[in-house]
């Protein structure tokens, strides 16, 4: 069985850069949204993109970015994969794919089975597919709430390779959510860290061996 591929996101300073490189992260997360509290700044994105440079695959995460944000995003960050968290539509994600060059992956959330029915006009269009939980009602944020969806929603699932399952994970879970599902990507932010936004090397260290433990 190949490496289970793990993401993590939301990493805001070069400390907790470097330890989830060391742990082994082959995509790092990059968010630009201001109201998140892992938001960093185009100037902060540059500098930490270019840190990881050769070492992860870099992302930025946009949310219903216009298109003067993601040449300013691109042009900072240069990313190797956009993440696009908002409500972003095929037709939209097939645009900025065009227009960038760059590649795309798409954020659907997933509360029940019915989520399921806009994954294939999403898979058509971009490069990965990440699964997060919904958010719930009146929450601020679209991503990184540490909630979890029922992963057996998923058990019929036909997903595309590569299909990231995100939403509530920590190293105590990420290795029953992986057996359940059977997907080999996953992607984390809050449980990795001590607090909103602040990143815990230890925790990402252990989240990473946890995942690849399945392997
Ligand atoms: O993390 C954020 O603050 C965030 C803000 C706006 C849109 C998306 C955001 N995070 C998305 C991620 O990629 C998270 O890793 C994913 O939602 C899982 O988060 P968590 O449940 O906290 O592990």
């Amino acid at each position: 069985m190949s490496e289970v591929c793990v993401k993590i996101c939301g990493l805001g300073t070069e400390a907790t850069l470097d330890a989830a490189l060391e742990a082994g992260a082959d995509l790092v997360g990059f968010v630009h949204f201001p109201r998140s509290p892992r938001h960093v700044t185009l100037e902060q994105g540059r500098d930490l993109a270019r840190r990881a440079r050769g070492r992860a695959e870099r992302v930025v995460l946009l949310v219903d970015p216009d298109d003067a944000l993601l040449a300013a995003a691109i042009d900072a960050l240069d990313p190797d994969l956009i993440q696009l968290h908002g409500k972003e539509s095929p037709q939209r994600l097939a645009e900025i794919r065009a227009r960038t060059g760059r590649p795309v992956m798409k954020a659907v959330g997933i509360a029940t089975a019915g989520d399921l029915a806009v994954l294939p006009d999403y898979a058509s269009v971009a490069d990965r597919l990440l699964l997060d939980a919904k958010p719930p009602p009146g929450a601020d944020l679209p991503g990184g709430n540490g909630r979890s969806f029922d992963w057996d929603i998923l058990r019929d699932a036909v997903l595309p390779a590569g299909t990231m399952l995100s939403g509530g994970l920590d190293a105590g879970n990420v290795g029953l959510a992986l057996a359940r599902t059977g997907l080999s990507a996953v992607d984390v932010s809050s449980g990795v860290e001590l607090r909103p936004g602040e990143k815990d090397p230890v925790r990402i260290a252990a989240f990473v061996a946890a995942a690849r433990r399945r392997a």
